[in-house]
């Protein structure tokens, strides 16, 4: 891929990001955290103080919320065990698929990429969410947090996914919302592109390292065809 244009000739499969990038899981995660916390009798959290803390997988995220409430020492294992139980029973009540998501797979499937999913979610919530938002369909594989060793920002999880996919990085497109997806994606050999509605640990999305920012997963369609062109700000 050179500069801000790229054509779907330069790829063989993309790797997409869940949270922040396809669904909006905001709703979820706070609707399970505070579950946990009124079960553990701490103070609630609200869902902009559960923003900044998604992308690192689930046991920063529960540590972080941990933290911020002032709860006492020794309470991330039942808070985990209460996690798991709270998050399962509401998956994907409180989220919603980003207006141009779908439309945005689609045009990487019509341009013939295969596709992954690798989010830092546990597998175990990752699918059923992407089934129910009808989204799974259009995955090859479906890689959670707890499918490798290490999570992203660690390139680790991009390099097996595309041993998986059978494409070389150089011709892998992630597809993501934050630092740890471009960071895993530059340490991985991957281009990269970021949409800028995501949640990037609060901070803004433009001043990552990618190689394109979509305001819309449906500019995929456009920015994958000869003589297209995303924007920078
Ligand atoms: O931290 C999470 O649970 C989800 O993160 P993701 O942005 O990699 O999907
Ligand atoms: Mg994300």
């Amino acid at each position: 891929m050179s500069g801000l244009h790229a054509r779907s000739q330069d790829f063989d499969a993309a790797i997409v990001d869940l949270d922040g990038t396809l669904v909006d899981t905001l709703g979820d995660f706070s609707a399970a955290l505070n579950a946990v916390l009124r079960e553990l009798g701490l103070p609630c959290i609200a869902a902009e103080d559960v923003a900044p803390r998604v992308g690192r997988g689930s046991e920063h995220l529960i540590q972080t919320v941990l933290d911020h409430v002032g709860a006492p020492p020794g309470l991330y294992e039942p808070a985990w065990a209460a996690y798991q139980r709270h998050y399962l029973a509401i998956n994907g009540r409180h989220s919603a698929v980003f207006e141009g998501a779908a439309d945005g797979l689609g045009a990487l499937r019509e341009a013939g990429l295969r596709l992954a999913c690798l989010t830092n979610k546990p597998g175990a919530f990752a699918r059923p969410l992407l089934q129910a938002k009808g989204l799974l369909k259009h995955f090859d594989f479906v890689f959670g947090g707890d499918a490798f060793e290490r999570k992203k920002p660690d390139p680790l999880p991009l390099l097996r996914a595309c041993e998986a996919l059978g494409s070389r990085p150089g011709r892998t497109l992630m597809v993501g919302d934050s630092r740890n997806d471009a960071q895993a994606a530059r340490a991985a050999g991957c281009p990269v592109v970021l949409v800028t509605y995501g949640y990037n640990h609060g901070e803004p999305v433009h001043e990552e390292d990618a190689d394109a920012f979509l305001d819309s997963l449906a500019q995929l369609r456009n920015w994958l065809s000869p003589s297209g062109r995303a924007t920078r700000p």
